[in-house]
């Protein structure tokens, strides 16, 4: 198992990418701690979440908090030593992408996007950072940036400069905590299909284009990303740090 003994908190898993990969993490035999808003949606999905797990044999606690709140960074790791001692892995992958114009962008719609996507992350990064650094044995943080980071989107105006942070983010942390063993990657998924899309890509037309654009033929599945933090999560990527992996089917490549 790749991460036999490791305990990793992974924000945003209560539904979609972050979902898959707390599964994935756990079949692989993490302890796993499942962030998620704090909303009753959140909490349900939580601990269905919990459920599944602990009926395959793993392990699982959830912590609620707003990804916006700088202090939900100490709260995720607050809870990973009470259940488990540890922190090893560090996943940040909450996040929004309420789909909007440019001329007319409500600043609250912008404030919350950047503030959810990069600026909440920035400290929770930090805090679990601290933690594996006071725990002396290194350690790995992967940021669901996106394909975003690299290129636009006329509707996402708000939301592709906060992947782009979270991708140099990654970047800098790789060189600020290298010294102390914790590698910081990052992963650039493509157009996955979670809730996060479901009403952009109820138009049939936005649906059908997306896929002829990507050279696999299909748009991405949660489970397609699990893998890729999975690997950037254990040892086998021990050499690998200030990396970003697309994981998009070959769409970035894809001009003609
Ligand atoms: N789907 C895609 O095509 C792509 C997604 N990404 C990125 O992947 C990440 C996950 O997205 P995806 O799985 O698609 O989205 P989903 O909408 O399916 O899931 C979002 C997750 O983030 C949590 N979340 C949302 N807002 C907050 C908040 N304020 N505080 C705490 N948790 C919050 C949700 O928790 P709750 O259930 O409690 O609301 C949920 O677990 C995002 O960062 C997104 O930008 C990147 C590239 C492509
Ligand atoms: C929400 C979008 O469909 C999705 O998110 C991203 O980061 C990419 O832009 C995808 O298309």
């Amino acid at each position: 198992m790749l991460l036999a003994d490791k305990t990793v908190i992974i924000t945003g898993a209560s539904r979609g990418i972050g979902r898959a990969a707390a599964r994935e993490c756990a079949r692989q035999g993490a302890r796993v701690v499942i962030g998620h808003s704090g909303s009753g949606q959140g909490t349900e999905a939580a601990l269905s979440l919990i459920e599944e797990i602990k009926a395959f044999g793993g392990q699982a606690v959830e912590v609620g908090g707003d990804a916006a709140d700088p202090d939900t960074g100490d709260k995720l790791v607050a809870g990973a030593l009470k259940a488990f001692g540890s922190v090893d892995v560090f996943v940040n992958n909450a996040g929004i992408c309420p789909f909007h114009s440019f001329l007319d962008m409500p600043r609250e719609v912008y404030l919350k996007t950047v503030n959810t996507n990069l600026n909440g992350a920035y400290f929770a990064v930090q805090a679990a950072a601290n933690q594996m650094k006071n725990q002396g044995k290194g350690g790995a943080i992967i940021a669901v940036s996106s394909i975003s980071a690299l290129v636009g989107g006329g509707m996402q105006t708000h939301y592709t400069p906060t992947k782009a942070g979270l991708h140099s983010l990654m970047q800098s942390c790789a060189i600020a905590l290298g010294p102390y063993g914790i590698r910081c990657n990052s992963v650039l998924p493509g157009t996955i299909a979670t809730d996060i899309n479901k009403e952009d890509l109820a138009d049939e037309e936005k649906l059908a284009y997306m896929t002829s654009r990507t050279p696999l033929g299909r748009l991405g599945e949660p489970d397609d990303v699990a893998g890729p933090i999975v690997f950037l999560a254990s040892d086998m990527a021990r050499y690998v740090t200030g990396a970003s992996l697309l994981v998009d089917g070959g769409l970035f490549v894809n001009l003609q």
